[in-house]
């Protein structure tokens, strides 16, 4: 019996060292709590019939469908079968590239502004002079992500980058940030009698209960006021709740939810994946040099960077897509398949548990190769032609599967784009204006369960770059 390969933290790391040293035809077995079946994909085949070739007879768990739905309603994240597939299709009309590109300018003054706010908490180092800021990124990328949330989702800006609306802060913490405590709570809601679980409400229930009625009152006061507030009938400038509110998709009572749960996969995934491509440049310095040469020279000729450049820097894709490779945000996710079926021609049994493992996926040596746990961004670039690099969209593996970060097929991640357009626009400016340095000589372990992020206290140093 494995039960600590899926209780394991940081989340993934047991099977992760499986998927590296124990031969098998791409199918892991083991046995977990109470003898239940749980079955590891580890070849591109394996993956590709779990999240893709029949993804809807495997569906998420029971216990995760309870917990999302008590704490922030049932929204596309747990939403199975037809009415996935239905209300799927409303979100990827919203987050579609015209709309991502639409928000690049946002995401830019939002970056440039961190930058200046940095810049003016950079105070002089008493030993050395030199101006520096001790900055908790793991803090830091999560008000930087509700900002961008606030605005590419309700069409508010926070600023809470700048002190201001604190209280929503705490609200996004307690309903969405996942930590140690949470992990017990996630485990008691997702392996207790859920009669027995309603008749004993812990402190953590009260208050995120207490948070999501908080986030409601305040949605259901923006959603009329921003619909009455509607000038033209031309829907795509708006922001994602309005969208969704006037799509004629959903119900009254199914918008909120949605809204809820957008937020909730978003806010914290984003936050915790700029943090770590933060500090594996600090941890790099290599390639964060490198990084900032080829800023410098795609800026040599102009003030700024355009926002095509953004996407097109190989260097800058390479460090994001590294960083998200080794740190992904979802480690694991379970599904279980509700009818027996089959995985790369393998009968598997309705009721069988299958662990999709991002954190072992993405790290495998037969998928990646030997450096498959190294930080390696020239991995993504192409130098075929050594004049013009170009981005390598598979960053070397065998397949687009082989990258899990964001998921695969059609439960993978519709805010993959933005998310990415917000780390590279925050990653490159930060990286212009300043060195990075780590704070400590200890390497940090992804902390969480439900989602793994960095550990609540992890500081890098701030300098600014002289000009
Ligand atoms: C770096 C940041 C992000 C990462 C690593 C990430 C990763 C993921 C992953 C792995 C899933 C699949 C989860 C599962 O099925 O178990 C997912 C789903 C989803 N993500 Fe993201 N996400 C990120 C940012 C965002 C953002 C910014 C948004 C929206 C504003 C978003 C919206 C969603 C939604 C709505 C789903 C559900 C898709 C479905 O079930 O069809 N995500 N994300």
């Amino acid at each position: 019996m494995n039960a600590s390969a899926i209780f394991d933290q940081p989340l993934g790391n047991q099977i992760t060292d499986w998927v590296n040293s124990i031969p098998n035809d791409g199918l892991l077995h083991f046995f977990g709590l109470l003898g239940a079946e749980y079955l590891v994909p580890t070849s591109v085949e394996s993956l590709s019939d779990v999240l893709s070739n029949r993804s809807y007879q495997f569906q998420k768990t029971s216990g995760l469908h309870r917990y999302a739905v008590r704490f922030f309603g049932e929204g596309l994240v747990v939403q199975e079968g037809n009415k996935h597939k239905k209300n799927r299709k409303s979100f990827v009309q919203v987050f579609n590239q015209r709309q991502v590109d639409k928000l690049k300018p946002i995401l830019s003054s939002k970056a440039s502004q961190i930058v200046k706010h940095v810049s003016e908490n950079c105070v002089s180092d008493n030993e050395k002079g030199a101006k520096l800021a001790t900055i908790n990124v793991n803090e830091f990328a999560k008000l930087i992500s509700l900002d961008v949330m606030g605005i590419i989702a309700l069409g508010i800006d926070f600023n809470s980058i700048l002190g201001q609306n604190l209280e929503i802060f705490d609200v996004f913490q307690t309903l969405f940030s996942s930590n140690d405590h949470k992990k017990s709570h996630f485990m008691w809601h997702n392996s207790a009698p859920p009669s027995l679980v309603t008749m004993f409400p812990s402190k953590i229930d009260r208050q995120m209960e207490t948070a999501y009625r908080q986030l409601r009152k305040s949605l259901e006061q923006l959603i009329p006021e921003k619909l009455a507030s509607l000038q033209s009938t031309d829907l795509s400038d708006q922001d994602i709740l309005t969208q969704i509110a006037c799509s004629g998709d959903f119900t009254q009572e199914e918008i909120i939810p949605q809204i809820v749960t957008t937020l909730a996969a978003g806010f914290e995934s984003t936050a915790s994946s700029l943090s770590w491509t933060l500090y594996c440049l600090a941890a790099n310095l290599e390639a964060q040099n490198n990084l900032r040469q080829e800023l410098r020279e795609a800026k040599s000729t102009k003030n700024a960077l355009s926002e095509e450049d953004y996407e097109k820097l190989p260097l800058l894709n390479g460090v994001c897509s590294e960083a998200s490779r080794l740190f992904p945000t979802f480690a694991m996710t379970l599904r279980k398949a509700i009818s027996d079926t089959y995985i790369n021609g393998r009968l598997v049994h309705a009721g069988t548990y299958i662990a999709i493992v991002p954190r072992a996926i993405n790290r495998a040596k037969h998928l990646w190769g030997e450096d498959a746990e190294q930080f390696v961004p020239e991995r993504w670039i192409d130098r075929s032609d050594s004049t013009a690099p170009k981005i390598n969209p598979t960053g070397g593996s065998y397949s687009p599967i082989c990258m899990l970060s964001f998921l695969y097929g059609p439960r993978s991640c519709v805010g993959r784009s933005l998310a990415l357009a917000e780390i590279r626009r925050v990653t490159a400016r930060i990286v212009e204006c300043f060195h990075l340095q780590t704070a400590s000589s200890s390497i940090p372990q992804p902390t969480g369960w439900l989602s793994s992020g960095p550990p609540p206290d992890l500081n890098l140093l701030f300098s600014p770059v002289e000009k």
